[in-house]
């Protein structure tokens, strides 16, 4: 099965020319099984009524939803699970609020997290940022591939690397042991989604 994270972006999809339901189903058509939608200024109704379109999409192709910071639109729609950072809800408490069955990851930027992390009842990772990214304004210092491999390396959870992954570096990117990458500009900023999901899902499985 793909590793490929889709991670969602409204805004950057809009100027593509796609909305985010046909987004996600051409890259559920190419094969990715994760899906984050990741709304930083939707108004709540907006946010879950999108969150249902996509909890069908993602059900038709059996991938996963998972819901960006907000658990209580991840509950609202019985999404998968949720993905909070480290400025989010604290994990112990989403993992309370979504209880024992849903998905729950996490972000870490640096050794300081993975350790705090340690122990956490989380089902996966999110390390960032790996390289310079003009998506998200707000990253920490940048792990590069050595940062990413030495996380890695510290960790038994799945990791998902995550910030400047593009069909570029993707391979070196699982050269340095994450289990998978996630990408905001790479399919959301594509022309063809479809397209640039095939080609992402081929490269990180050489
Ligand atoms: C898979 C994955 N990894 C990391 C992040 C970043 O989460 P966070 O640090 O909470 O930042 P925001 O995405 O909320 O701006 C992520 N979303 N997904
Ligand atoms: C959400 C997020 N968290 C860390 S970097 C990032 C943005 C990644 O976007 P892109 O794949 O376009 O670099
Ligand atoms: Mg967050």
């Amino acid at each position: 099965m793909s590793e490929l994270y889709l991670v969602t972006d409204t805004d950057m999809g809009c100027r593509a020319g796609h909305t985010v339901p046909y987004i996600v189903e051409e890259a559920c058509r190419a094969g990715v099984r994760w899906v984050q939608l990741r709304e930083k200024t939707a108004s709540t109704r907006a946010f879950v009524e999108l969150a249902g379109e996509l909890k069908r999409i993602t059900q038709m192709y059996g991938a996963r939803l998972i819901i960006n910071d907000r658990v209580d639109v991840a509950l609202a729609v019985d999404a998968d699970g949720v993905h909070v950072g480290q400025d989010d809800m604290p994990h112990h408490l989403v993992r309370k609020l979504i209880g024992l069955d849903k998905i729950l990851g996490l972000s870490v930027n640096n050794l300081t997290e993975l350790q705090e992390a340690k122990g956490a009842d989380i089902d996966y990772l999110g390390v960032a940022a790996i390289f310079p990214t003009a998506t998200k304004q707000d990253t920490s210092s940048l792990l590069g591939l050595e940062g990413l491999r030495e996380i890695c390396r510290q960790t038994r959870l799945p990791t998902f690397a995550i910030g400047g992954i593009n069909a570029g570096n993707i391979r070196d990117v699982m050269r340095a042991g994450a289990t998978g990458a996630a990408v905001v500009s790479a399919i959301c900023g594509h022309p063809s989604p479809y397209e640039a999901a095939r080609e992402l899902s081929l490269l990180m499985s050489e």
